[in-house]
């Protein structure tokens, strides 16, 4: 049994060879503040977000694609394969996708939290590496591929050849950022203050980075009034989160033009013409992939499975390992 973990800001998925995802909860841990105890792990802790009296805090353990709370992590982490490894009679092996910036300390509290839930062996890798494999690139062969991978906290670019990195960067600017844009954009025009999850659901149901035919559509929101206090529902088009979204937008394609100029010569010949990958939840955005590749004059192909890509790439990993480079695994 090898299983595949995306340890993400937003979600955390779970991916079981042979039988592909089989869990899929939000990054949330509800615990007891004076006790410790945990209260909820995932949907559940989720639905608490603030909603909690006074005792009970929901913690989003990992934020910004960085882990925050690294004991929390840990608890959470146990929770979910514990889930899905119970009253297995073989010990499975597990590859971790941990975030960009993570600590020896972190890394060694992943592996422990894994294998005290029942790993045989744990083995962590670096996102952009797990996006490519999830995407189905065959990273081996000394070609250039580029992945761009837009989570919730950190969009992560890389350009990989034989099986590792071989220039990249990450930016804490994704999804997150997207619905914050969308709140202030909708302050500054409206005089109303939203939720983020209103603002998520305009980004999914309504946005569009690149404006077509499409733009003049529509949706009502609902929050409240900064000039009365009171709620009061509001209608905003695509055209204006077009302009929501413009500076977190920006500063992603400002950061994929770095990395495409330190890439070496031969493997931005190869990228340009094999085009970027984009992987994970915001690169799901309406318009992005077509802005990114009117802007680089490359051509851009979003994944298939997009959101769980670096869950399933993280699994496929553990087939492949003898192919991928030195430093792209890390083990204990
Ligand atoms: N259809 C969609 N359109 C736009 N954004 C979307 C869509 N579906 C999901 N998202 C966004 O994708 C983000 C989550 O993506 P994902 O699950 O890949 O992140 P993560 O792996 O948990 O985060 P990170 O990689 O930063 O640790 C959220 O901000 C969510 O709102």
């Amino acid at each position: 049994m090898d299983i595949g973990i995306d340890l993400g800001t937003a979600s955390i998925l779970v991916y079981v060879r042979g039988k592909g995802i089989v869990l899929q909860e939000p990054s949330v841990v509800a615990l007891d503040k004076d006790t410790g105890e945990v209260l909820a792990v995932g949907e559940q802790a989720r639905k608490m977000i603030g909603r909690t009296p006074g005792n009970i805090v929901a913690i989003r353990p990992l934020r910004a694609g960085v882990i925050a709370d690294y004991t929390v992590t840990e608890l959470m982490l146990k929770h979910f394969l514990k889930k899905v490894i119970q009253r297995k009679l073989f010990r499975p092996r597990v590859m971790v996708c941990v975030p960009a910036v993570i600590t020896e300390v972190e890394k060694r509290a992943v592996i422990e939290a894994a294998t005290a839930a029942g790993a045989r062996q744990t083995f962590l890798i670096e996102e952009p590496i797990a996006a490519a494999i999830g995407a189905g690139l065959d990273i081996s062969k000394p070609v250039g591929s580029m992945v761009v991978d837009i989570g919730g906290g950190t969009t992560d670019i890389a350009v990989l050849s034989l099986g590792g990195i071989v220039c990249g960067t990450s930016i804490r600017v994704a999804g997150d950022m997207f619905d914050e844009a969308i709140v202030k954009y909708v302050k500054k025009e409206f005089n109303l203050a939203i939720g983020e999850r209103t603002a998520e659901e305009v980004k999914i149901s309504l946005a569009t980075v690149f404006p077509d035919a499409d733009s003049s559509k529509s949706l009502e929101i609902r929050g409240r009034s900064l000039i009365s206090g009171l709620p009061q529902t509001v209608t905003i088009t695509a055209r204006q989160t077009c302009e929501a979204l413009q500076e977190p937008v920006e500063r992603i394609i400002e950061a994929i033009f770095s990395v495409l100029e330190k890439t070496p010569p031969e493997l931005a010949a190869d990228i340009s013409e094999r085009g970027i990958v984009m992987t994970g939840g915001g690169s799901l955005l309406n318009g992005l992939d077509k802005l990114i590749a009117q802007r680089t004059n490359m051509p851009v192909y979003v994944a298939e499975d997009a959101v769980s890509c670096v869950a399933l790439g993280a699994g496929k990993a553990l087939e492949c390992l003898d192919m991928l480079g030195p430093n792209a695994v890390y083990k204990k």
